[in-house]
């Protein structure tokens, strides 16, 4: 009987990686900065971050905990795949889980992200980390040279296989949108609320922040610039039929920007939460920024979440308390459990002000489950079925391939192919 996932035979969780130890925190930073501008004060600060925690990133037993719940998952379902983690920055890197894979037998690998929206960060600089793994796999170079972090991963893998292999790897569609994760974020909103219900504070007086990390605002704009435009379409709108022709990437006409992603999971989310909570009306829609980097002087998201949060102490007449809800993160990573457990609760108390942090969906049954589908879907695609990918809030990135204007990093990549974009843009910026 052919596995459920055919015609893959792998699947692999892509993620961002961390340090194991504190000799790791170092060699880490470089690789998460190498060559994008991060100056090397900010490397020193996010350092201390890690050295806080004992030089071990939370993110990778939040992944190992994914990873099992998700075989549970796909096994429950009769799948018998195997299913590895790969890492942009630490161990086990792309290149690592890659070789495990094929040295294991497997040719057709499907690859799932941590990073639950599109945008170059999350989606298409995933795509390049796996061109990069497999052209090593390809010249059999894993094994001893290299460059570059996947360089450094091949040196310690060391002859585990070694020879040349042909594989081809595929990614689904960054998840945002389903079901799972609008279910696990309204849960974890109802429960810190409940949370400051129980210190006396009443739904009605609780002011609800969602927070996401913060990209350079080029990125914002590079992440689904003119999609519209270029499919000759009118802009998104609830309900589109999201429908995609077998072997076609996506649908433009549906590609929102990472923004607009979050505002699209707020919109359906805000009036379920009131619902649960029994509110009149939906709480305000308010997004805002964590974990800022770059040089001072690039224009990233804002505002920041602990700006935020001293604005709303500092009103007229300020909440009770707040929610803050990282929709934009599905774990307890660093930037979960430093900035917004550690800096932004600061921030709250030393303004006296009752902050509870939402829980992210972490191994959410019904996150699981959306991810189990993510991948049956995009199977499903593979096999020249035709699919209506689920959508809980009408609109995409439905692509697994980035079509050549989405998930740019901004700058002068931008609009490489527009040149008359990136002059009305450049006058915009100045
Ligand atoms: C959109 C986005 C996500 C969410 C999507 C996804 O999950 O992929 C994300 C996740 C993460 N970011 C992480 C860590 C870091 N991000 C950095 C730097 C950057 N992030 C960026 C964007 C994102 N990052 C950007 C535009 C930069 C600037 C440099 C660059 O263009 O790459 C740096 C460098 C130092 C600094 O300046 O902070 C670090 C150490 C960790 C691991 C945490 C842990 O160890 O627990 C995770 C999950
Ligand atoms: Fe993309």
């Amino acid at each position: 009987m052919s596995d459920p996932l055919a015609p893959y035979d792998a699947v692999l969780l892509l993620s961002y990686g961390g340090p194991q130890g504190p000799d790791d925190v170092l060699p880490f930073m470089r690789n998460a900065t190498a060559g994008r501008g991060v100056p090397d004060s900010r490397l020193a600060e996010v350092s201390v971050h890690y050295q806080r925690f004992g030089g071990a990133s939370p993110i990778n037993a939040r992944n190992a905990e994914l990873l099992e719940a998700l075989r549970a998952e796909l096994a429950a379902r009769g799948s018998r795949l195997p299913v590895a983690i790969g890492n942009r920055n630490w161990h086990p890197f792309v290149s690592e889980a890659l070789r495990g894979l094929a040295d294991a037998g497997a040719r057709r690998v499907l690859a799932l992200t941590t990073a639950a929206y599109g945008s170059y960060s999350g989606c298409r600089q995933y795509r390049e980390d796996l061109a990069g793994a497999l052209a090593l796999l390809a010249d059999g170079s894993d094994g001893a040279t290299g460059q570059g972090p996947q360089a450094d991963a091949a040196a310690r893998v060391g002859g585990a296989g070694g020879g040349p292999v042909g594989m081809v790897v595929d990614k689904t569609r960054p998840f945002y949108n389903t079901p799972g994760m609008l279910q696990a974020s309204a849960d974890a909103i109802v429960a810190a609320y409940d949370g400051l219900a129980a210190q006396g504070i009443p739904a009605e007086a609780v002011h609800l922040i969602l927070v996401t990390h913060s990209i350079p605002v080029a990125m914002e704009r590079g992440s689904a610039p003119d999609v519209a435009e270029a499919a000759g379409a009118t802009p998104p709108v609830p309900g589109w039929p999201p429908v995609r022709e077998p072997g076609v990437a996506a649908d433009l006409s549906t590609e929102i920007s990472y923004v607009e992603q979050h505002l699209g999971l707020a919109r359906v989310l805000l009036p379920i939460v009131a619902q649960r909570l029994g509110l009149d009306s939906p709480p305000a829609l308010d997004l805002a920024f964590c974990s800022r980097s770059g040089p001072p002087q690039a224009r990233w998201l804002e505002p920041d979440i602990n700006d935020r949060i001293t604005a709303l102490a500092q009103a007229p007449e300020p909440p009770g308390g707040i929610v803050v809800a990282p929709i934009g993160f599905i774990a307890d990573h660093m930037e979960v459990v430093f900035d917004l457990d550690t800096e932004a609760r600061e921030t709250a108390e030393a303004l006296a002000m009752p902050y509870a942090r939402a829980a992210t969906a972490g191994t959410h049954p019904a996150l699981v489950a959306s991810l189990a589908d993510l991948l049956a879907e995009r199977a499903a695609v593979a096999r020249g079925e035709s699919v209506v990918p689920t959508s809980t809030t009408g609109a995409g990135p439905f692509h697994t391939v980035c079509p050549d204007p989405c998930c740019r990093p901004g700058g002068d990549h931008l609009h490489a192919h527009h040149p008359h974009h990136a002059a009305r843009r450049s006058e915009e910026d100045t």
